[in-house]
């Protein structure tokens, strides 16, 4: 089994920043559908149900699938022999920012159910300052695969 997951190492880890781009993708683009949503839509106009489709059809079709696949070739890379240290620093910098990209994912699954059933209450600016979030994680978790300073 550990020899069959070095054999396919490099496809494994090509898959694995495939679905991390896919889901990354989502997790910029829904915040951002959030702030329009939430400043210039009326609720219960054509404008909301067509904001309502794309937030649906972008997490349910993208981002859900992305997640999964990242989780999984994520997971066959920790299971290969020699490539994760745990007594170094970054694997744990990496791990914690993932639980973090995780948990935001499904922060933003919550919200969509709140603007489905039109009971939004946050504001434009609060979407705005969360769009954040996965910028913030995504520059933590590449510094700690690639320049590895921990
Ligand atoms: C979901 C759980 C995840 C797990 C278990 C995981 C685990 C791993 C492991 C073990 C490696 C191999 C490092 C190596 O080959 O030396 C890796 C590579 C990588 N991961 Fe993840 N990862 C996850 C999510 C993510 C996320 C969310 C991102 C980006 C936002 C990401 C970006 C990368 C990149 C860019 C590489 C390639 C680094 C290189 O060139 O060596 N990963 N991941």
């Amino acid at each position: 089994m550990t020899d069959l997951l070095s054999t396919l190492y490099p496809w494994t880890k090509s898959l694995h920043v495939i679905s991390v781009i896919a889901w990354m993708a989502g997790l910029f683009y829904l915040p951002r559908l959030f702030v329009h949503h939430a400043e210039k839509v009326r609720e219960g106009t054509e404008t909301d149900a067509l904001f309502q489709m794309m937030e649906f059809k972008l997490l349910r079709v993208i981002m859900a699938p992305a997640m999964i696949a990242t989780w999984i070739f994520g997971l066959m890379l920790v299971l290969t022999p020699g490539i994760v240290d745990w007594t170094q620093g970054w694997p744990w910098t990496k791990a914690a920012s993932v639980l973090a990209m995780t948990w935001f994912h499904h922060w933003c699954g919550k919200r969509r159910k709140e603007f489905a059933a039109g009971s939004n209450l946050k504001s434009g600016r609060h979407y705005r300052m969360m769009n954040e979030v996965p910028t913030l994680l995504l520059i933590v978790i590449v510094v700690s695969v690639i320049a590895r300073p921990f």
